[in-house]
């Protein structure tokens, strides 16, 4: 628990807007970002490079004084759900979130019935692309993590399932720093803070 903070220190990222404006930004604890703007402007870039996932041309990003590329940080400190889900295929559901999420897979069980995403017995390939979707947040989200980034996670489900996953992201502990981008300006109701990169300019 405690109090967190997020560091972003004249990042340029290798495409998009943050690679040829560089972005300093903190978020505390408590802190909700909205990351939009139009496609091709870098959304993914730039959480790519927050997450650690893509290396950055210049700056950097600390969470808690640690870099966003240690190991620690992508497995001890952070969540990722990305825009293609990463689950491996030839495991079933279950041994996926027990993979991903260890002793907290109950939660994310609990989380995908109330969804009515099937858990028991099903491989991810036998899932629509908006059910995978929901595993991929429903990891992070059961994963506890204090910093979570989520690159488009309701770019595939209809409203009512949309709203079900913003419910569970307005649940998350008020200790945690959260990072979403999305086109969809529903968002912006959940969020603290928002990052319009349309609007970045040097
Ligand atoms: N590996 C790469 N090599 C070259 N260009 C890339 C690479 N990855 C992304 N780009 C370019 O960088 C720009 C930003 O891409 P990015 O995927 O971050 O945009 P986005 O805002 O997330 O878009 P969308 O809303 O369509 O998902 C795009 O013009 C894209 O073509």
């Amino acid at each position: 628990m405690g109090d967190h903070k997020l560091e972003i220190r004249g990042l340029r990222t290798r495409h998009g807007t943050c690679a040829r404006v560089p972005l300093d930004l903190e978020l505390r604890s408590g802190e909700r970002l909205w990351v939009h703007g139009p496609s091709g402007s870098g959304k993914t870039a730039l959480l790519h490079a927050l997450g650690g996932l893509d290396e950055a041309e210049s700056g950097e990003v600390l969470f808690d004084g640690e870099s966003a590329t240690s190991v620690r940080l992508r497995r001890e400190l952070s969540s990722f759900v990305l825009q293609e889900p990463a689950l491996i295929d030839h495991w079933s559901i279950r041994r996926n979130l027990r993979s991903a999420c260890g002793d907290a897979h109950p939660e994310a069980e609990a989380l995908l019935r109330s969804w009515g995403v099937p858990v028991d017995g099903t491989h991810p390939r036998q899932l629509s692309g908006g059910e995978r979707q929901r595993v991929s947040v429903a990891i992070a989200i059961a994963r506890g993590m204090p910093l979570v980034i989520a690159d488009e996670p309701t770019s595939s489900l209809d409203r009512l399932n949309r709203d079900a996953v913003l419910d569970a992201f307005q649940s998350l502990p008020e200790s945690s720093i959260v990072l979403v981008c999305s086109h969809d300006p529903v968002w912006d109701g959940w969020a603290t803070r928002r990052l319009d990169l349309a609007e970045v300019s040097p």
